[in-house]
């Protein structure tokens, strides 16, 4: 079986050439978080059909064209998945990493049934647009996934089995998905061979794609056999002795849970293996031992290529291949890795943004309010070839619907009454050459829709009141928090233009679903202060940080901003403490309950203990200023509120005269 289905449980037999189990637990939990996003990310109804998008020849052209290189070369590795799924009822399809499907193999009777049913070069199988699906899923949880019949979310893709694995380039990001796909028959047995048959194709295409990026570097090759010296489980190595990409099957055998627990180190610390130990073997290959997770493990080793390192050659022969050097020093502090925070779905966004940018596909961004949408697009501009040029914005939801034609396009002057006698220049014009961001795209009226699809495809203007088109080299970004799939479903907003500006789709995620809030409070906090002037160093206490994690966000970063301005006016000290927060954090309604946690805390009891059980306040305080031998500010400090709030406490219940503590 392929490295890509296998979990780490199973993962050293990847080498070793043995069947690792399918891990039900792990394909249950893909499909659950994909349920859930249809759910509570997309809206998507349940238990109704899903639209099946098919784009045109042209478009779809133009999405295969950047994998033209690569499906040419990998004939061969698709011959044999071809044959299978001729042999088998299966149709094969390759995606481009939004999910269209550029390449398909439907050659049996079954195949064209399939077909027929929109398993077929065009139709988009991107998991926002069609909900869970093999395609859509596997790209979106950057793993090898089975949908099985009713695992669907739409109700028209339940009589469907598909299998889906990532092809995943050397930085790690998927370029696209292969899915081999049939009718559910009841029995999943065989799907557990498609999986296996696609993971197999993934690996094999990671690793063609990967030998061709780093050509001109070493690339060392791993197998269990000395006799088997051409594997998949492949690193490249730069003349510094650094790993600069590993691929998935070396991954997985290591049992790595991210790249970077060896790319950027030194092959020989990693490895324990010296180039002068791999040139000796000549052609043959180094048998070694190493520790792979606390149990020595062997293998062979030898130099696939031994090429030093030389200029690289700009043009990639693979396309999708480009090795990224900045893979050797991740995290790097780009614009959009600082905007991404330390989330890891928006930092695998910020590497494939990164990669797309100054290629002219247009990104629309969705969120909730206040997810950093503009803060998203600024990185991305920052990020592009544009950086210097202007950056402009236009949220059409912020100024009257009369307004935006005129803000967009200009107007020549005298040629409204009220308006600026030079005439004004549009929003459109002065982002020539720079990047425009149109907020709040889905409030923009249906007329302009028209006239901005026009402009996106022609590149030029014509000013209100004027004759002369003016030519604009033009870079759209859009966002919305609007369902625009619903408002296209309406007839709200034009399907073409939808089509137009979401090239590439990034969802910034509402702070309560981020995994890293406690490091976006801290990055907030620190910029609140040192906007303030203020570069000493204001700590959240723990319990504090606690409420806040707990909290619902319902105006996301921006809230998060203001709740903690609010809370540097009150502290007392370096200490932000639970009574400095605002009342709105404490809104038991805006409790996020997370699973592990269904009983809620009283709130303002977290203030005394957020493990109080049965006993009172009372008794919880005395405990605690026992514990801190009754000094005020310890027993304040462990507790999370200032020295005052403690005081009044102790007053409140009689607990000791206030000479009797110690106040310090
Ligand atoms: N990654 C981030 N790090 C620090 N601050 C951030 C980040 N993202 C957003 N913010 C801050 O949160 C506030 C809201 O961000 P932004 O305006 O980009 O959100 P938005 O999604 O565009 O909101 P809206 O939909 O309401 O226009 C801003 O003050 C911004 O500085």
């Amino acid at each position: 079986m392929s490295s890509k289905s296998a979990d780490h449980s199973n993962e050293k037999s990847f080498l070793a050439g043995e069947t690792p189990e399918k891990d039900d637990a792990l394909t249950d939990r893909y499909i659950e978080n994909s349920w859930e996003r249809c759910r509570d990310r997309y809206k998507i109804s349940q238990h109704s059909d899903v639209k099946l998008v098919s784009l045109t020849d042209t478009e779809v052209k133009e999405r295969r064209e950047p994998l033209e290189k690569l499906l040419s070369d990998s004939v061969e590795v698709f011959d044999k998945i071809r044959t299978l799924s001729k042999n088998s009822g299966y149709t094969v399809l390759i995606t481009n990493e939004e999910g269209v499907a550029v390449k398909s193999f439907a050659e049996s009777r079954v195949g064209h049934d399939l077909v027929a049913k929109g398993l077929r070069q065009g139709t988009l199988w991107s998991e926002s647009l069609v909900g869970t699906n093999g395609l859509g899923t596997c790209l979106t949880e950057c793993s090898p996934v089975t949908v099985y019949a009713e695992e669907h979310y739409g109700s028209n893709l339940q009589n469907f089995s598909c299998s889906a694995a990532p092809l995943i380039s050397p930085d790690g990001t998927p370029f696209g998905a292969i899915d081999a796909s049939t009718f559910a028959n009841g029995n999943r047995l065989g799907q557990a061979l498609a999986l296996n048959m696609v993971c197999e194709t993934a690996d094999e295409i990671e690793a063609l794609v990967f030998k061709d990026a780093y050509h001109n570097q070493r690339v060392i090759s791993f197998s269990v056999s000395p006799v088997v010296s051409i594997t998949k489980a492949l690193v490249a190595v730069n003349d510094s002795g650094t790993i600069v990409a590993a691929t998935t099957p070396i991954l997985l055998t290591l049992g790595c849970r991210d790249r970077y627990e060896i790319v950027g180190k030194k092959f020989q610390d990693v490895f324990n293996l010296s180039f002068e130990q791999l040139e000796a073997a000549g052609s043959g290959s180094v048998e070694h031992y190493m520790q792979v997770m606390g149990k020595p493990y062997k293998f062979h080793a030898n130099f696939l290529q031994n090429n030093a390192y030389q200029v690289q050659n700009p043009q990639s022969r693979i396309v999708t291949a480009k090795p990224l050097e900045i893979d050797t020093s991740i995290p790097v502090n780009t614009p959009l890795v600082l905007a991404a925070g330390k989330e890891p779905t928006l930092l695998k966004q910020a590497t494939r943004c990164q990669r797309i940018v100054n290629k002219g596909i247009s990104i629309l961004l969705q969120g909730e309010t206040g997810t950093g949408k503009e803060v998203w697009a600024r990185a991305l501009h920052e990020s592009s070839d544009r950086a210097d040029k202007p950056f402009i914005t236009l949220n059409c939801a912020a100024i009257p619907e009369s307004l935006i034609e005129s803000e967009l396009f200009g107007y020549g002057a005298g040629t409204f009454t009220g308006g600026l006698k030079a005439g004004k220049m549009g929003k459109i014009q002065a982002s020539d050459g720079g990047t425009l961001f149109l907020d709040e795209i889905g409030d923009m009226p249906l007329e302009l829709q028209a006239s901005l699809l026009r402009v996106l495809a022609e590149s030029e203007i014509i000013p209100l009141g004027e004759h002369e088109a003016v030519g604009v080299s033009l870079n759209v970004i859009c966002a919305t928090h609007r369902d625009l799939k619903e408002y296209v479903a309406r007839g709200e907003f034009r399907e073409d233009l939808y089509y137009r500006i979401s090239g590439f789709q990034v969802t910034l995620p509402s702070l309560r679903q981020r995994s890293d809030q406690p490091v976006i409070i801290e990055k907030v906090l620190h910029m609140l202060c040192l906007d303030d002037g203020d570069v000493g160093h204001v700590e959240i206490h723990p319990k504090a940080m606690e409420l806040l994690c707990q909290y619902r966000w319902p105006g996301n970063i921006r809230q998060l901003k203001n709740v903690l301005q609010y809370a540097l006016c009150m502290r007392e000290g370096e200490m932000i403490c639970i009574e400095d927060l605002p009342d709105e954090v404490f809104s038991s309604e805006q409790l996020v309950r997370k699973e592990q946690d269904i009983v809620a805390p009283p709130l303002r009891m977290l203030s005394i203990s957020s493990d109080s059980g049965n006993l009172s306040e009372k008794e919880e305080l005395e405990n605690i200023l026992e514990q801190h031998r009754w000094v005020v500010t310890r027993a304040a400090k462990a507790m999370g509120v200032s020295r005052s709030t403690l005081h009044r406490k102790i007053k409140k219940y009689g607990l000791l005269s206030e000479d009797q503590l110690l106040d310090h």
